[in-house]
């Protein structure tokens, strides 16, 4: 059986341009003008462009005592009926250690997955048997590795064992990813503003101002760059980490920065709201910040200082938040945005000219595929990729609400966003996962891991360099020995 793609214009990160798809099993087959296929899918009026792919969600996530109220099946329906045709989520290893708990992932996802996925591993700590787990977890398929700076007492890593890790994925030819807030800094502030009666969602906020996401983005980078490996900035929300970033880039060192769609769209006014509940629900770590850093995060992703727009859709009922009442610090953190991420992104990004739909393509897919090394079986339009793609309608409208969103949250931190442009299918590997106006959710299960090599292009070039510029013992001559020996 084969589909055509008929009379829509193809936006990719390059280019755009009309022509029709043939898609043939589960890939592209052909691009041009005037194709046949058995079903025809109707593309007038609209964009074609590569399935967004989410590099941050926590579906399903044991934490802070609870865990993530997103399931694989509601989160991974909820990211195709919103373009979303990949999640990458992140295993956070247990006693057991990381096999285990990419077993554990696995036991979940292999179920209830009605989109692709891929995971990174999270290093939570640092032993010889973490050294020996890494080729491991690389053998079967991930390249990536997660370090937690903030969550002291929990997830957090020292800056020995962050130096240590990302020695090993230098080796391995892997991409350590770090979570930047300085944990030693918001534990002292946390328990500062708990002393001072101040408990409420606000202090969140309070207690991790953007100086520490600064000073643990650079020192990230500094290690990185001591080890001699990429580094990729989880959740870049201000302009002190995203400076971090630029600055690092401009001296030629291989540095990612990943704002979120919240980031980018809320501020952090969200956290004074009266309403103890509606504030709690929008506790996320960094925590939204002021405009001018929402300016700067916009700004780096039309430079190219920043690359991709995640979600870290890491979404907890009202009564999980309600965990943290009398005291912020046992809130559950994170939100939501899995569904809402392209539409909102091109309706505050694209239709006020602050990307280019080419542009949109890159930060929602492409650039995001080319570093976790999928690029062009993800991420691209091209004979031989896998077809995943959206048939985006820009006259297509709605406004967020959680009372007809596909996530099983009992809200939505958009709610009341109004957007303008969704879907009109949706397709992941060929078939139509998500119509417009149908609302039939695709067999959960359907979805399929993908493994990702090790060694993408950066890590190789950056080895070569190291390599060259290594420093190197002095050969000395005997007349060259201290005096007298
Ligand atoms: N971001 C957040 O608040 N929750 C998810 C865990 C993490 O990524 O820090
Ligand atoms: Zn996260």
């Amino acid at each position: 059986m084969s589909t055509v793609i008929k009379g829509g214009t193809i936006v990719a990160a390059d280019r755009s341009y009309e022509a029709d798809i043939l898609i043939e099993g589960e890939t592209i087959k052909a691009i041009g003008p005037d194709l046949k296929g058995d079903t025809v899918v109707d593309a007038s009026g609209a964009y074609i462009m590569p399935g967004g792919i989410d590099p941050h969600t926590h579906l399903e996530m044991p934490f802070m005592g609870t865990t993530a109220a997103e399931t694989w099946e509601s989160g991974t329906f909820a990211g195709l009926a919103g373009g979303t045709t990949m999640v990458v989520d992140f295993v956070i290893p247990g006693e057991d250690g990381m096999l285990a708990a990419m077993d554990a992932w696995e036991s979940k996802a292999t179920r209830q997955a009605s989109g692709d996925y891929s995971y990174h591993m999270c290093v939570t700590g640092w032993s010889e048997r973490h050294f020996d787990e890494m080729p491991k977890v690389v053998a079967r398929g991930i390249n990536t590795f997660k370090h937690f700076m903030a969550y002291k007492g929990a997830l957090m890593v020292n800056d020995d064992e962050m130096f240590a890790s990302f020695q090993r994925c230098a080796a391995l030819g892997a991409l350590p990813l770090v979570h930047a807030e300085n944990g030693d800094i918001v534990a002292a502030l946390q328990q500062k503003y708990m002393a001072d009666g101040t408990s409420g969602p606000e202090a969140h906020a309070y207690s991790r101002p953007p100086e520490v996401e600064g000073e643990a983005t650079n020192r990230a980078i500094m290690i990185a760059d001591a080890a001699g490996v990429p580094v990729y900035i989880v959740h870049t929300s201000c302009e002190q980490s995203h400076e971090a970033i630029r600055r690092a880039r401009q001296k030629g060192m291989r540095v990612y920065g990943e704002p979120l769609i919240q980031h980018l769209t809320l501020d952090e006014g969200e956290y004074f709201n009266r309403d103890w509940d509606y504030a709690a629900r929008r506790v996320m770590s960094p925590p939204f910040r002021n405009k001018s850093h929402q300016d700067s995060l916009w700004a780096g992703l039309a430079a190219g200082s920043l690359q991709v727009v995640a979600t870290d859709h890491c979404a907890f009922t009202t009564e999980q938040k309600r965990m943290g009442l009398g005291d912020f610090r046992k809130i559950p953190n994170g939100t939501g945005g899995i569904e809402d991420r392209l539409s909102v992104l091109w309706t505050r990004g694209v239709e006020t000219g602050r990307l280019t739909p080419n542009e949109f393509v890159a930060v929602t897919s492409t650039n995001i595929a080319q570093i976790l090394n999928i690029y062009p079986q993800k991420g691209a339009i091209l004979p031989g990729s896998d077809a995943d793609l959206v048939v985006w309608d820009p006259k297509l409208s709605k406004t967020i609400s959680a009372s007809n969103q596909k996530s099983i949250i009992d809200y939505n931190v958009f709610e009341g966003f109004k957007v303008n442009g969704l879907p009109r299918y949706t397709l992941s590997r060929g078939e139509v996962v998500w119509a417009d106006g149908q609302n039939s959710q695709p067999q959960p299960g359907r979805g399929k891991f993908i493994k990702r090599k090790p060694f993408p292009a950066a890590n190789a070039a950056l080895s070569k360099w190291k390599e060259l510029t290594a420093p190197r013992a002095v050969t000395r001559s005997a007349e060259h020995m201290p005096i007298g020996v």
